[in-house]
């Protein structure tokens, strides 16, 4: 029996992909939607007895490690387009926020972002087992792994 539970998270970025062949290569925003689904045995004991994690432990982990770093920041490409770069500098400049990626900032750039960093951060037996990140209402990455 695999048991999980998920929680779903908002967080707003602007971000551009640079070289995309559409009207994504501007820059833009979206309000990403973004659920997490944990994995664990049952906590046998305790205030979280009979839970996989603690909704509220999660919601911390999350928010700390990702909504918090990420909202409302222009998340760019340290790799992208002059363009790219250079809003960023700006953008740094003015005192405002931005978010260094190692890869162009697509969907499932970011998912596969989220749920290695959220693995490497928790404890407990707990896994993320599964990220789904939807940029617009239609649009979503998602990734998942073996536990
Ligand atoms: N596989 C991917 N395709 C695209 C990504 C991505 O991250 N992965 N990103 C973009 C753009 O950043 C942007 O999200 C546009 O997405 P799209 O769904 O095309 O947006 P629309 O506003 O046209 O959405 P509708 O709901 O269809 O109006 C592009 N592609
Ligand atoms: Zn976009």
């Amino acid at each position: 029996m695999k048991l999980t539970v998920t929680k779903e998270f908002t967080f707003d970025c602007a971000h551009m992909l640079s070289n995309h062949d559409g009207l994504c290569s501007n820059l833009h925003g979206h309000t990403y939607k973004l659920e997490v689904t944990a994995s664990a045995q049952l906590i046998k004991e305790g205030s979280s007895k009979g839970m996989v994690v603690d909704f509220g432990d999660l919601k911390s982990i999350v928010k700390e490690t990702i909504v918090d770093k990420f909202d409302h920041s222009f998340l760019f490409w340290e790799e992208g387009s002059e363009a790219e770069k250079e809003i960023a500098r700006v953008v740094e400049n003015f005192g405002m926020r931005i978010v260094k990626f190692k890869e162009r900032p697509t969907a499932e750039n970011m998912a596969i972002y989220i749920i290695n960093t959220l693995n490497e951060n928790l404890e407990n037996g707990i896994k993320i087992v599964r990220v789904r990140l939807y940029e617009t209402p239609t649009s979503y990455a998602e990734v998942e792994i073996d536990v």
